[in-house]
């Protein structure tokens, strides 16, 4: 018997509660434990049905990724209680910034830009003065990847007023980190990425990311430093159609083009496996909604898959694409199973840095 639950708004919230950061929903049976090779996992603490919803997450961070934005229509509303996308035609009109900061910032109606005020003037300074001369210099990956992270400390800039104002009280209980806290205990460190990644990584917070008027975040550089190694291993890529859907449909069916990159405080414990166990989707808000896809038996690790299982088949391909852009060495049941008798000894001899 399948159960799907769904957490949906009919009325859009233009306005979000920055201290209520959990989940908006967590399935009973979800738990966290810790891996020894892996580090944090889900796992299930009971029976969890196909069709089960396990997890809807909310962003901390959320940003469009798309080509001309002025005429895209995947362009997504930048108020994180919204995130809505919001077609060029549609009825709602497309505010853009009255700072003009950058054609890919938008609301999807004067309510959601009102209520989004405070957030975007932290980044809109910063937007207007760097993106140019950092997507000319640099490239969109490298602007994408510190606007998210411009964004992640927009974010946590809210979250420490909402606290000193007093709104917002105690911590989250210590089994689940949500909000900055989530953020905060995010794996990766600069030992996971090669030399090279990092020294570039370092000349770009020294050069657009420093603490001051511009930015005005507080923390060190170092700690920057890290929060862009942290980012670089959990961010999600968005897309249309679900990630992970085993058995293979025939004829296959990707899960489409791209729109956006965001971070999320619990989706990314999830471990991947290229058998995964669950699939994961944006919904129509950019929360990240993960669906069992079978019976998860109690006490089994709930896995996503970290790429289009229609893309990479082969063990050798699935174990190329991972090593070259998640940077680990997949030890899930799968890769473990249709690995030759001899090929494991090399593989886990292989060093983690500068792969
Ligand atoms: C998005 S994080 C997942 C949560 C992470 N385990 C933690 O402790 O926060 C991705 C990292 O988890 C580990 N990981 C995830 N799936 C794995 C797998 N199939 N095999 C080995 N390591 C894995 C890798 O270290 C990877 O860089």
């Amino acid at each position: 018997m399948s159960q799907v639950v769904y957490i949906t708004e009919s009325e859009p919230s233009t306005s979000i509660d920055i201290s209520q950061t959990q989940p908006d929903w967590m399935h009973p049976q979800l738990i966290q434990s810790t891996d020894p090779t892996k580090g944090r996992q889900f796992r299930a603490s009971g029976l969890i049905p196909k069709g089960a919803c396990l997890l809807v997450d909310r962003p901390y961070a959320v940003i469009p990724v798309v080509d001309e934005p002025a005429t895209n229509d995947n362009l997504i509303c930048s108020n994180p209680a919204c995130n809505r996308r919001a077609p060029r035609h549609s009825a709602s009109a497309r505010n853009p910034c009255p700072n003009a900061c950058i054609a890919d910032v938008i609301w999807c109606s004067d309510a959601c830009r009102d209520a989004d005020k405070d957030r975007h003037a932290f980044e809109c300074t910063w937007l207007k003065r760097y993106a140019g001369p950092i997507r000319a210099k640099w490239g969109e990956y490298d602007f994408g990847m510190l606007w998210v992270i411009v964004r992640l400390l927009a974010m946590r800039q809210s979250q420490l007023q909402h606290v000193d104002s007093g709104t917002s009280t105690s911590p989250s209980p210590k089994k689940w980190k949500y909000g900055w806290e989530g953020i905060d205990s995010l794996c990766g460190s600069a030992d996971t990425w090669s030399h090279d990644k990092v020294r570039a990584w370092t000349t770009l917070v020294k050069k657009y990311l420093q603490n001051g008027p511009v930015l005005p975040h507080g923390m060190t550089s170092d700690r920057v430093l890290h929060l862009i190694c942290q980012e670089e291993a959990n961010s999600f890529g968005l897309y249309p159609r679900a990630t992970g859907v085993v058995p293979l449909p025939y004829p296959p069916i990707d899960r489409g083009e791209q729109f956006a990159a965001a971070v999320y405080p619990i989706a990314a414990i999830a471990n991947h496996s290229c058998l995964p166990n669950i699939t994961h989707k944006p919904d129509e808000q950019g929360r990240m909604v993960f669906t069992a896809s079978r019976d998860i038996v109690p006490g089994e690790e709930c896995c996503i898959s970290y790429f289009d299982l229609t893309q990479y088949t082969a063990l050798a391909s699935r174990r190329e694409h991972l090593r070259q852009s998640f940077k680990f060495v997949c030890q899930c049941e799968r890769c473990l199973s249709e690995e030759p008798a001899d090929e494991p000894t090399e593989w886990n001899a292989m060093p983690m840095m500068d792969l």
